[in-house]
């Protein structure tokens, strides 16, 4: 897998350490922060604050895509979307990633100031999204899914889980090398609770490591899920921090290299942790 990238003048040095990336929903109805950061003051403050607490990035969501939400205008995603980047650029040093999965807002975002684009449906949504990504030359996460956020929990059936994840993902950096972006700039996504049961998301934890044959970085999001509600017979998100911090654990002992989670200050401290326990550091120019 590629060694680092440099995002923004940082250096992602794969293996070194776990990145994690900090969730910002501008939404009003994401699953568990839906209304919280939906204006702009609102928005840099809580970004300011994941930084604070050791936020790598900040992943910008203008569309909540949890099962059965309400797929918004382009118009509508735009103006979320930008207006946030707009406050947060000029005050937030750390790269900024744009959870979509449209061609125009990933370019509209990368001309505010955004430096890596977030695609939960791995570049499939949109047929513009990889030449977009290509010619923007940034970034881009690609993340397995089936269906849609509407249809994807009707979509469940695999023969073999972690096999067709992975043939997805190959099949999608593939498209996104085709496509014009360079190798080292792809980062893949198992997409924890897309198109996934129960059962299908331990399954991902427990088989995430095969996924490293792809060489590339792999992000987890798992955070405050409901297969962790399940687990704790939680149905209050926010009171899911000790169980994300199980789930993240468990990612980086299986190979993950970034973790996507809204509790960032206590996944800090996980990683820190987790990282002393299970990577041996070397010393590196980057
Ligand atoms: N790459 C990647 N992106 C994601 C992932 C994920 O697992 N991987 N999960 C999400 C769901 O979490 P969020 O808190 O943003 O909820 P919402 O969809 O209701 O806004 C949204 N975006
Ligand atoms: N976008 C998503 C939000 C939440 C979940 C989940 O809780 O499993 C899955 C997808």
């Amino acid at each position: 897998m590629p060694s680092n990238l440099i995002i923004r003048g940082r250096c992602f040095d794969w293996g070194q350490r776990t990145y994690l990336m900090g969730i910002l929903n501008v939404t009003p109805d994401s699953f568990s922060d839906g209304g919280e950061f939906n204006t702009t003051s609102a928005a840099l403050v809580q970004a300011q604050a994941l930084v604070a607490a050791g936020a790598d990035i900040i992943d910008v969501g203008g569309q909540s895509t949890r099962p059965g939400a309400k797929q918004i205008t382009l118009a509508e995603e735009l103006d979320r979307v930008l207006s946030v980047l707009q406050v947060l650029r000029p005050e937030i040093s750390v790269p900024i990633s744009v959870d979509t999965t449209r061609a125009a807002v990933a370019k509209a975002s990368v001309e505010a100031g955004a430096d890596i684009i977030n695609d939960i449906s791995g570049g499939t949504f949109d047929s513009e999204m990889l030449p977009t990504v290509a010619e923007l030359s940034v970034p881009i996460i690609l993340m397995h899914i089936r269906g849609t956020p509407q249809t994807m929990q009707q979509q469940t059936d695999y023969q073999d889980l972690l096999g067709e994840i992975s043939s997805f993902l190959a099949r999608q950096v593939q498209a996104a090398t085709t496509a014009g972006i360079d190798l080292d700039k792809i980062i893949i996504d198992p997409g924890i609770g897309f198109a996934k049961n129960y059962e299908q998301n331990l399954e991902i934890f427990r088989g995430l490591r095969s996924l490293t044959t792809l060489n590339c970085p792999i992000l987890v999001g798992a955070s405050r899920k409901s297969f962790i509600g399940r687990i704790l017979n939680q149905p209050d998100p926010k009171a899911r921090v000790w169980g994300t911090a199980a789930a993240c654990c468990t990612a980086i002992f299986n190979g993950a290299d970034i973790l996507r989670v809204h509790d960032v200050q206590e996944m800090h401290d996980v990683s820190l942790v987790a990282d002393a326990l299970l990577r041996q550091p070397i010393q590196h120019d980057c």
